[in-house]
């Protein structure tokens, strides 16, 4: 098959799979509406509208759907419009349609803590065309000071009509289901997450919260169930007699930006570590579940996380960004000189973490994972590098396999392997089998990450979202590290602002195991 009919054949799977969902979706008459709390916030301005306009355009929401904000600001919806234009990615051709868009949002103010308030939301609601039986869908984009307060006023006055008792997947017909998505910071540690999951648990049943971690929407991070188990030839070798370690690495190019205030209260291991990055190793490092349903593929990855011990202090780098002098704008300036971080602050802005998973698979495999801004690339991948070939017969010019999984900029599979170099001779090189998405699937659209979980709370599946059972084995793991962290204010190793993160970062690795030869190049194929 040529590589055009591939990509003919992989858009007319794509459609297809979407045209089931809006099927799905438009089946019923019963109208859906969405609820956007916080609307007047950075979230909902940069990625929730942005993402509900994508989907209403590409019409993959049911066909009666209302968009309402809520917030306290005394806005309008050509306020919410105004705010959030500029993030929307509109094309010339799209603006009747976008007037479309705006015609089905409205916005009401409010308080967060006001029953009264509430009651007037869901009158609101009440008075759209058959909002009084709608499917209600409550997006929390709102600091964790008010998730509280509003759940619980959303349990008292504003649910669809099927009450706590019916399944929420299953439409009653004489009512609506009620949906709440929730995004993190769930909790700062084990006890205030245990805390807040056993407020919501009062409220709501498991299957009605959406706790959003958005890489579980990337699709590489979904593509690691397929990767693994639709492939016979990576199972053999995805355990400790093959692998010497798995490396998850996540970096940004950019620092604090002015939000070092607000970043100033997680630090970069709440931020990213014990949530993104441990979504994907649970998910490299989990057994096969039994079926693709969500509740199959949860089960499996609670297990790995209550295989791994506490992390130690001994196994981790923590690390703050300095400016640097020779770059240019924001590169200038280190963490601690944002005006807007408290003076002297020890919140790390890097970290790397050696944990391990004691099963029978992965007892002994270093999974390093490594976080941080200010670095010297924009990048997320997951780097699983395999053992020496025993019984070398090449005088030690074989160097270790490595897969990668690249998560993101430029999606890429790619496989480091050793080849004979080609010509007249037997000398083994460095080379790749490289599946590069951008090339491979040429002209597909790859969703954010928001549009296919907003997409899944719509259609009711959990797949990527957290449970609170995955969330407490998290917090178990990563709570004693950052209370001694914060205890005795251990002090963050300096590094410079655009550099690869701390040398005692790339210490760490070695020590467990992990080997840079520096000799790799990669050629990009000319396409
Ligand atoms: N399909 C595609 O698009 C493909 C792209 N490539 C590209 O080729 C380039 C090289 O490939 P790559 O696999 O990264 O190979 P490298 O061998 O160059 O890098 C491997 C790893 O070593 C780490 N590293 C870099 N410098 C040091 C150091 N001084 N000490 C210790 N560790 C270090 C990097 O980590 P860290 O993240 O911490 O810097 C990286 O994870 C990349 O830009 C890659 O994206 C390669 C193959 C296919
Ligand atoms: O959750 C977060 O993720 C972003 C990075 O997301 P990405 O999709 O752009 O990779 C990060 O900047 C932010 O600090 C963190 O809270």
């Amino acid at each position: 098959m040529t590589a055009i009919s591939n990509v003919q054949k992989t858009k007319d799977q794509l459609l297809k799979g979407v045209s089931i969902l809006k099927e799905t979706l438009h089946q019923e008459d019963v109208p859906h509406v969405f609820v956007v709390f916080g609307a007047s916030g950075d979230l909902a301005k940069k990625k929730i509208y942005p993402t509900l306009w994508w989907l209403f355009k590409d019409g993959l929401l049911p066909k009666q759907t209302y968009f309402v904000g809520y917030a306290r600001s005394d806005l309008t919806v050509e306020g919410v419009r105004d705010k959030t234009t500029q993030y929307m990615k509109l094309q010339d051709d799209e603006k009747e349609k976008y007037e479309e868009f705006w015609k089905v949002n409205w916005y009401v103010r409010g308080s967060y803590t006001e029953r009264t308030d509430f009651e007037h939301l869901n009158q609101e609601i009440n008075t759209l065309p058959k909002g009084d039986l709608a499917h209600r869908l409550f997006y929390l984009a709102l600091p964790p000071t008010v998730f509280k307060d509003v759940s619980s006023n959303i349990r008292l006055c504003c649910m669809g009509h099927d009450g706590l008792e019916e399944s929420a997947t299953v439409s009653t017909g004489s009512g609506g289901w009620s949906r709440i998505i929730v995004e993190k910071p769930f909790g700062r540690d084990l006890e205030s997450s245990a805390d807040l999951s056993q407020h919501l648990s009062k409220l709501f049943r498991e299957d009605q919260i959406y706790r959003i971690d958005h890489y579980l929407g990337k699709e590489m991070v979904q593509n690691l169930m397929v990767l693994r188990f639709g492939n016979k030839m990576f199972s053999p070798l995805w355990n400790r007699d093959h692998v010497q370690c798995v490396v998850i690495t996540f970096k940004e190019p950019f620092g604090t930006m002015g939000r070092g205030g607000y970043f100033d209260e997680s630090g970069i291991i709440r931020d990213v570590m014990q949530n993104h990055l441990m979504q994907i190793l649970s998910l490299v490092a989990m057994e096969k579940p039994a079926s693709t349903s969500a509740e199959d593929i949860r089960d499996e990855k609670v297990k790995v996380l209550k295989c791994m011990p506490p992390l130690e202090l001994e196994n981790v780098v923590v690390g703050q960004y300095t400016g640097d002098p020779q770059g240019e704008g924001d590169a200038k300036s280190g963490y601690l000189d944002d005006p807007t971080v408290p003076k002297g602050s020890v919140t790390p802005t890097f970290a790397s973490a050696v944990v391990f998973v004691k099963t029978e698979r992965w007892d002994g495999v270093p999974f390093i994972m490594k976080c941080g801004k200010a670095l010297n690339e924009r990048k997320a991948e997951v780097r699983i590098q395999f053992k020496d070939v025993p019984g070398d017969i090449f005088g030690g010019q074989c160097k270790r396999n490595e897969l990668v999984i690249r998560v993101q900029p430029q999606e890429a599979v790619y496989c480091k392997m050793m080849v004979k170099a080609p010509g007249m001779n037997i000398n083994p090189e460095e080379s790749e089998l490289d599946l590069s998405y951008g090339a491979r699937y040429k002209g597909v659209k790859m969703p954010d990450a928001y549009e296919r979980l907003i997409l899944d709370v719509f259609c009711g599946a959990q797949l990527h979202f957290v449970r609170s059972d995955e969330l407490g084995e998290a917090w178990r793991i990563f709570t004693p590290l950052l209370h001694k962290l914060e205890k005795e204010k251990i002090k963050p190793v300096p590094y410079k602002y655009g550099s690869r993160g701390p040398q005692e970062s790339d210490d760490l690795a070695r020590k467990f195991g992990f080997i840079f030869s520096g000799t790799y190049k990669w050629t990009k194929p000319q396409l």
